[in-house]
Parts: structure tokens; C-alpha cells; sequence
């Protein structure tokens, strides 16, 4: 077809309640995706014995309010410590939730921040894009995040982070998010360009973002032989094609089948997959256009 017969993109404006209900269908593409290394899905629960795909269900409809709170207080262009508060408050939340167990942590920080700079894009009136939205993160919250990670976690992933030297999730922020901006979410455009299926395009970028990523749940769980293992597998997965391949579904399930038996899960990457499923869903350059 010629391109100027193309139907004509429609601008639409997006409120915080768009962009919060946003980041929990984001947080369900992650779930519902299968199949994806140790992680939980609704097929099983992977590498985890105190957690399943209803813990995730419920843990996400208690985190619902929290994003489209965030995204105004960024629309207020509120100071970190307000989106701190919140943040914590949703972990309590999430935490009431699931009976304790630690489901979205990752996801509370790092799509929050993100929904929060939406907001701020939303205030100044500019368009969201993943350029414009990482520089609204470094210009409201950048010196607050990079003072925060000079704080000593007492998280099982911090600590892990810190004991190898890895760049943690608050390092991960600080930096507005490399992983997820040059690597995440470019894979998944550039696999929905060349007409892969939703399901064939997140699997992709989930490896990429797990070849990539210092994953603090990997090294917590399998120490540094852990976190490489996953990442050369994941590599290895892309450079046979990865899922547009014949064998790409195969050999994703026998993946999750050898990191169920190492009790590997890269939660950090799951996490980072969401936020670019966050990112397909608003942003104006690499959003579906509207019908
Ligand atoms: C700022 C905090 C997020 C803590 O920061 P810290 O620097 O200590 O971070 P990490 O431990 O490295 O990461 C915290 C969670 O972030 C995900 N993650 C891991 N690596 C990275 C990375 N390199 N970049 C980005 N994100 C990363 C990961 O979360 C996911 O995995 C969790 C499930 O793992 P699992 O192994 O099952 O569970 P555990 O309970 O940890 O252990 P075991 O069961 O094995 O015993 C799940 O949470 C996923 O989401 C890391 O866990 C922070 O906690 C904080 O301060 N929060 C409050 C403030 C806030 O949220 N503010 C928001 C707005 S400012
Ligand atoms: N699907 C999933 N399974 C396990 N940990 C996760 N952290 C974020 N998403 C996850």
C-alpha cells in the first residue's frame, strides 16, 4: 500500500487514569506471557514454591489505585520523597495482598517512577515518548535517585547487588533505566516491526533485556555462576533466532525447564519486560495506532 494512503495517526491524550490502568494490563502482558524462564505464569509457578499466578492476580488488583496515584503526583510535579511515600504504601499494600510475599516490588519502583514522569509530561503538555520520558525522569527525580543509591539495602536482591558489584534496581534507576530504554524496549519494536506476534515479540525482549540486565534476583538466588548462566542462555536463545524461529517455542521451555531446576528466576527482567509493555501501551511513537 502507499504510504501516503496510510490512515492518518490520531494524537490522543492520555490522562493519569489511562497511564495507571495502563501499567497493570502491563503487569498482566508479563504474567499472562508464556513461556518465560523460572518466572510465574498461568501455566505454573516456575522456580517459585510460595507464589503462583493468583498471588500475581491479586497483588496487581491491590496495586491499582497506586499507579494512577503516582502518575498525578508527577502531574503535580511532586518532590521524590512524596512518590517514596507512595511507593512504600503500595509495598504495604501489595505485601496485605499476596500474605507477605514479595510479587511486584521491582515493578512498585520502577514503573512508578515511570508513570510519575508520564504525569510530568502530562502537566508540561508534551508528547510521551520514551526519549521525553526519561528526560522528565532525570529532570524531576534525578538528583533524589542518585542520592538513593548511596543508601545500604537490606533486600536479599540489594545485598546481592552489592556483595558482586552489580548495578542494583536503584543504580538501574539513577541512570534512567539503560537497560529498559537501549535495550527492552527497542527489542520489542523492533520485533512487532517485522511482524512477529505480541506473545513471539515479548519473549524476544524478554531475553534480551535477561542477556543484558545485572538481575539482583539471579545473583540473590545463584550467586554470580547464576546470574551469567542465565544471561549467556539468553544470548544463546537470540543468536538461534530466538522466538521467530521454528524451534523458538521449544526452546524457550527448555530453558524454563533447566532454570526451574536451578531454581533461577529473573524477576528484575520480568519487571523490565512490563515496563515496556507499559511503554508499547502510551507512547505516542510506538503505540498501536488508535482504530
Ligand atoms: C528501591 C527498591 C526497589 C530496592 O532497591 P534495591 O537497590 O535494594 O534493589 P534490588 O534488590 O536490586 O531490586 C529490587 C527489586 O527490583 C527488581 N530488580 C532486580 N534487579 C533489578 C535491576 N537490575 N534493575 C531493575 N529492577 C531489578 C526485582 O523485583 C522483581 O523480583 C521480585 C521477586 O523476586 P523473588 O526472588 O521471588 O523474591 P525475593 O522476595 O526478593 O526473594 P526470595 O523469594 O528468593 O527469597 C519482585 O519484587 C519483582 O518485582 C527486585 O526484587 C525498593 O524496594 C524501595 O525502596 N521501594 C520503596 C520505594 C518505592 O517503591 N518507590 C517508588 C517511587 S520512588
Ligand atoms: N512473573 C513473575 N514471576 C516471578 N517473579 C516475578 N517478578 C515479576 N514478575 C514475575
Amino acid at each position: 500500500m502507499n504510504a501516503a494512503r496510510l490512515p492518518a495517526r490520531r494524537a490522543v491524550r492520555l490522562s493519569a487514569a489511562d497511564i495507571g490502568r495502563a501499567a497493570t494490563l502491563a503487569l498482566h502482558d508479563e504474567l499472562a506471557l508464556a513461556p518465560k524462564p523460572g518466572l510465574v505464569s498461568f501455566v505454573d509457578s516456575g522456580s517459585h514454591s510460595d507464589m503462583d499466578a493468583h498471588t500475581f492476580m491479586r497483588s496487581l488488583f491491590a496495586l491499582r489505585h497506586y499507579f494512577v496515584q503516582i502518575c498525578a503526583l508527577g502531574e503535580a510535579h511532586a518532590p521524590f520523597e512524596a512518590l517514596e511515600r507512595c511507593g512504600i504504601a503500595a509495598e504495604a499494600r501489595m505485601l496485605a495482598a499476596t500474605g507477605g510475599i514479595n510479587t511486584h516490588r521491582g515493578a512498585i519502583f520502577t514503573l512508578g517512577l515511570l508513570c510519575a514522569a508520564a504525569g510530568a509530561l502530562l502537566r508540561d503538555g508534551a508528547p510521551l515518548d520514551p526519549q521525553a520520558l526519561r528526560q522528565a525522569l532525570r529532570r524531576h527525580w534525578g538528583d533524589a535517585l542518585a542520592a538513593r543509591t548511596r543508601r545500604v539495602s537490606a533486600l536479599p536482591g540489594g545485598m546481592a547487588a552489592r556483595r558482586h558489584g552489580l548495578r542494583s534496581a536503584s543504580e538501574e534507576a539513577a541512570l534512567a533505566f539503560p537497560v529498559l530504554f537501549e535495550t527492552a524496549v527497542p527489542a520489542l519494536a523492533s520485533a512487532l516491526r517485522r511482524g512477529l506476534s505480541a506473545q513471539r515479540a515479548r519473549i524476544d525482549a524478554l531475553f534480551a533485556t535477561m542477556a543484558t540486565l545485572d538481575d539482583s534476583n539471579l545473583a540473590h538466588r545463584g550467586g554470580m555462576a547464576g546470574l551469567r548462566h542465565a544471561q549467556q542462555a539468553a544470548r544463546g536463545y537470540l543468536a538461534q533466532g530466538g522466538a521467530a524461529s521454528d524451534h523458538g517455542f521449544a526452546a524457550a521451555r527448555a530453558l524454563h525447564r533447566d532454570f526451574v531446576a536451578r531454581r533461577l528466576s529473573p524477576g528484575g527482567a520480568a519487571d523490565t519486560l512490563a515496563a515496556a509493555c507499559w511503554m508499547r501501551r502510551v507512547c505516542e511513537d510506538i503505540r498501536p495506532p488508535a482504530p
